[in-house]
């Protein structure tokens, strides 16, 4: 699997992304700057966390607005699979790639902790390799993750499977509606998820938990 992770002015978890795509996939990712606009040829590009523009305005809306998302846009609309985490989860929603918002946390601090995720639907190309009800333990770092839509968006998210993964077990940080972490798209090309699964896959972590998800994204080019 080829892959490509974008830095904005403010990405603080590019490297660790890196990593993550470099122990699961054995390839080194390439890297893209926000100002470029044009991909290299790969089957996976990944917005990752951080404080792009230093959260101005709101997280992800400038980010949403730099040179590269034209062609992530392009990208994503030819089916290439585009993952956002943290921070790229909130500029995949401004930028109109995935519905909903991220809000503030409902306890309006910053949470930087370990919570259990269950992966709720195996329904779209990044969980597909992954066990539908598995609760596994991946840490969180945000103050925006608190996922809002509206009734009818949420309906629709539910009715479709496309709840990727959900707080488990109380562990919910933010306040997010259904316990939400991770929605993807109608096609299942484009996922955002507020955990870092990249920050749990290496033995020297606390755990390896987030291998699987890493693993999965792998096997939809495996099995292709
Ligand atoms: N770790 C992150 O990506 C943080 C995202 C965003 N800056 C927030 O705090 O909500």
């Amino acid at each position: 699997m080829k892959s490509a992770v974008v830095t904005f002015p403010g990405s603080n978890r590019e490297r660790d992304m890196m990593h993550a795509l470099e122990l699961v996939s054995g390839r080194k990712p390439e890297a893209v700057w926000h100002a470029d606009t044009s991909l290299p040829d790969v089957d996976l590009v990944v917005l990752p966390g951080g404080f792009s523009y230093g959260d101005y305005l709101r997280s992800g809306a400038i980010a949403a607005r730099a040179p590269v998302m034209d062609a992530i846009r392009a990208f994503a609309a030819r089916g290439g699979m585009v993952l956002g985490v943290c921070n790229g989860f909130q500029m995949l929603t401004e930028a109109g790639l995935l519905p909903g918002a991220l809000m503030r946390n409902a306890g309006l601090t910053f949470v930087c902790r370990e919570v259990q995720l269950e992966t709720a639907s195996t329904a779209n190309r990044f969980t597909a390799g992954m066990r539908k009800g598995e609760t596994w333990r991946c840490p969180v770092a945000h103050h925006d993750g608190n996922y809002f839509a509206d009734a009818e968006t949420i309906a629709r998210l539910e009715g479709e499977n496309r709840v990727a993964f959900r707080y488990a077990n109380g562990t919910n940080p933010n306040g997010s509606i259904n316990d939400i972490a991770g929605i993807a798209n109608e096609a299942g090309n484009v996922l955002g998820m507020m955990p870092h699964p990249e920050n749990y896959v290496d033995a020297q972590q606390a755990s390896t938990d987030g291998r699987a998800f890493f693993e999965s994204i792998c096997g939809a080019f495996a099995a292709a």
